[in-house]
């Protein structure tokens, strides 16, 4: 496909997409009933798609269309991210029609677009943005307007830096080691390669957002220690606590929804680690724990790039109802852990609603135990947005 091309099928998606209907099924079902794309094409389609769907807001008032459509996204995404390329607009082939007279006139910039629709976020969640990230906030936002980089963890349950990118390296895929999160390394070239490579298969490396890890690091699971993983989804984190202790100790993963650990004990094997998936009853059953990390359900803002849907489909009663699993699952970590022990509560948000404020409440209500270290990263510094902090038990 001409890379014109490649946006006239982005704008027929994104239509779709506008009208409801959800990113990757839109995706999977474009791909299925248009074999002659090729794989690098699907992937520059998607790219588009996504790259449109993190600026909706921005992209759409950059148009100045009146109504949101596929057209309108892709031409304001051009606009404030490629100008040149609107001259691929020619309507030859398979190209979409240029832009026409009245939609030249209609394209304006940003300056004077109210902040949510400059930095791309639901209006109701300005002031909670911007009471928890002051004056950081238009570049926050700014930052989760680019694309995720890919990221991977060494498994030192299984290699060092240097053989698991000489491994990389024999697979075609370039790495380089990221600043300050030890055993993070960020793929530089061939992403793609990934999966069907040695050193993924061997479970010598681990996709996991940079950030992600040094939370995993900061928990500081001890070799030995009782761990519970109390909100292990598909176990990013219950990996990460495995290679941290060395392969000793007892570690216990469980999820509300056990479907989202299915693939757990897969991962568990390819990466050499020994975990105990628990069943509810069994969390309980298998206490007490010297360590329960808490990463908790919560709005994901600081992962936005990745899932620009969650920011649009985001409700006000969401963060309520998020806010009562926190400090649920909070109490749940209180009472299996043992005398001395710590809790690692951890979020991938950037609202002080489910980091600061969820913690404050907790330790008003349990006296005697006190806030340990205490940590937040913001978005593309090194990875995802996150909040981390260390709650330790009389
Ligand atoms: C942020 S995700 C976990 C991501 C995972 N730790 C990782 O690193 O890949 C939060 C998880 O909490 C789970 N969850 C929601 N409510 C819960 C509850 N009451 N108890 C335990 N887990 C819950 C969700 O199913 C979801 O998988």
């Amino acid at each position: 496909m001409i890379p014109a091309a490649r946006l006239s099928a982005a704008m027929e998606i994104l239509d779709e997409i506008v009208e409801g209907a959800p990113a990757e099924r839109v995706l999977t079902r474009w791909g299925r009933e248009n074999r002659f794309a090729g794989s690098k094409d699907r992937a520059a389609i998607r790219d588009h798609v996504y790259d449109a769907l993190r600026r909706r807001r921005s992209a759409l008032w950059r148009s100045g269309a009146a109504a949101e459509t596929g057209r309108a996204l892709i031409l304001g995404l051009l606009l404030e991210t490629d100008p040149a390329a609107l001259e691929l607009l020619t309507g030859a082939g398979h190209a979409p029609a240029p832009p026409d007279a009245d939609e030249r006139a209609a394209f304006r910039c940003l300056d004077g677009a109210p902040p949510p629709v400059a930095g791309d976020y639901p209006d109701f969640l300005h002031d909670e943005l911007a009471r928890s990230l002051g004056p950081a906030l238009p570049e926050v936002a700014a930052a989760l307007k680019d694309r995720a980089p890919v990221d991977l963890r060494v498994n030192r349950l299984k290699a060092g830096d240097d053989a698991a990118l000489a491994a990389l390296a024999a697979d075609g895929i370039a790495a380089a080691p990221v600043d300050g999160v030890p055993g993070a390394l960020r793929v530089t070239g061939n992403p793609r390669r990934l999966t069907g490579g040695r050193a993924y298969r061997d479970g010598l490396v681990e996709l996991q957002d940079a950030a992600s890890q040094a939370v995993a690091l900061l928990a500081r699971p001890g070799p030995g220690e009782a761990v519970l993983d109390l909100c292990a989804g598909g176990g990013g984190k219950t990996l990460a606590l495995a290679a941290a202790m060395g392969g000793q100790g007892r570690l216990v993963a469980f999820d509300a929804n056990p479907r989202r650990m299915r693939d757990l004990p897969v991962r568990a094997g390819r990466a050499g680690a020994r975990i105990r998936v628990a069943a509810d009853a069994e969390v309980e059953a298998l206490a007490p724990y010297d360590l329960v990390m808490v990463d908790a359900p919560c709005s994901g803002s600081g992962a936005w790039r990745r899932d620009p849907a969650q920011k649009w489909n985001l409700r006000p009663a969401d963060l309520d109802r998020l806010a009562a699993v926190q400090a649920q699952v909070l109490a749940r970590a209180r009472a299996v852990v043992r005398p001395g022990g710590r809790i690692a509560y951890a979020t991938c948000s950037l609202l002080a609603e489910e980091n600061e404020d969820r913690v404050a409440a907790f330790l008003a209500r349990n006296p005697g135990c006190a806030k340990g270290t205490e940590r937040r990263w913001l978005p593309g510094a090194p990875g995802d947005g996150f909040y981390f902090c260390e709650i330790i038990v009389p």
